[in-house]
């Protein structure tokens, strides 16, 4: 089974508004209401492509009652775990650029956090389990390197797409796979990474620190992929962005449903970059529709060299 842990869901809550005003009453044109958090991305995302995944992860008060329905609707498993307070509203606000707001979350306990372990030492090594998305401030800095020992101990596979402190931690751990954007992939560095060259440069990196499969993705740029021996780059379909929220979760869940297909890994890359653009080309998360429609439109090449 392939599961996927996301420790803060959120409510996005997409408002269009024709030209932003800082400091004044602004209205929006139109409103949008959807289950977020990245594992939750994920999850739906991988429903969409046929491939089963049971969600787990915290849920709290209305607003996570309202992301239980909704996955219900999907007909999408979860064993959330129940907490006080209330599930977050993350605000997407989209005018001329992309402004995010993203709320803290509520408390976890400490025998909240035991029980989510416990799950995951339930897994076994048929298991893929998708660690996705911050750690809450009440969790220890570790929760998720403390998921990582367990999943190496009993042979579970791990993807993990986080960032910061977070990533930087689970570097050095057992890894299926990993999709930093470039930014996330400079700051874990401290280096420039603009170009594909640079981008593959250090997520070899990243590979030979135990990460099996490395995607960098780099918005309208293009993606990198690294494995064992293949460093590929996509060039991303041309459309128009209408909101890249959720973009790069639907790589994770692109790459993962492939592989979880036994489809070969070029492949598995081509259908991450093409779930991708079709969520950026719209509204909600993308459909199989509209991935396999890219499919054809994505040009992958051999980088050959990797240079700072
Ligand atoms: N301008 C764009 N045109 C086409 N596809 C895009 C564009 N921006 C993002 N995407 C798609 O979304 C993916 C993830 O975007 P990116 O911004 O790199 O990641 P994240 O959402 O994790 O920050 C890209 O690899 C690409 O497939
Ligand atoms: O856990 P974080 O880092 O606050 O991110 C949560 C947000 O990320 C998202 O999962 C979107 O992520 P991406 O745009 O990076 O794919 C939203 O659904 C959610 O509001």
């Amino acid at each position: 089974m392939i599961y996927t842990c996301t420790l803060n869901p959120s409510i996005d809550y997409i408002m269009h508004v024709d030209e932003f005003k800082s400091g004044d009453l602004n209205r929006a044109k139109q409103t949008f209401f959807y289950p977020g958090g990245k594992g939750i991305n994920v999850s739906r995302v991988m429903a969409r492509l046929g491939v089963e995944t049971i969600a787990l992860g915290y849920t709290a008060g209305f607003t996570g009652a309202f992301i239980k329905d909704s996955l219900k609707q999907e007909h999408i498993q979860n064993q959330f775990i129940e907490t006080d307070g209330k599930t977050r509203v993350n605000v997407k606000l989209k005018s001329s650029d992309e402004t995010e707001i993203n709320g803290p979350g509520p408390l976890i306990s400490e025998a909240k956090q035991q029980e989510l372990l416990q799950q995951v030492k339930e897994m076994t090594d048929d298991d893929t389990l998708v660690i996705a998305g911050s750690v809450p401030s009440s969790l220890p800095d570790d929760f998720y390197v403390e998921i990582a020992e367990i999943c190496q101990k009993q042979g579970t596979k791990l993807v993990a797409d986080t960032s910061g402190k977070a990533l930087q931690q689970l570097i050095g751990s057992s890894l299926f796979l990993i999709k930093p954007n470039h930014h996330e992939l400079a700051d874990l560095f401290n280096a420039e990474v603009e170009t594909k060259e640079q981008a593959a440069y250090y997520g070899r990196k990243l590979f030979d620190q135990g990460v099996s499969h490395v995607i960098v993705s780099m918005g309208g740029e293009g993606a990198v992929y690294i494995g064992e021996d293949q460093q590929l780059f996509a060039e991303v379909p041309k459309g128009t962005v209408k909101n890249s929220v959720g973009a790069g979760d639907s790589m994770v869940a692109g790459f993962t449903a492939a592989i979880s297909q036994a489809k070969p890994v070029e492949e598995a890359f081509r259908q991450a970059v093409a779930s991708g653009s079709a969520t950026a080309f719209q509204d909600d998360l993308c459909n199989k529709e509209d991935v396999e429609q890219l499919l054809n439109d994505i040009e992958i090449s051999t980088i050959k060299e990797e240079t700072k």
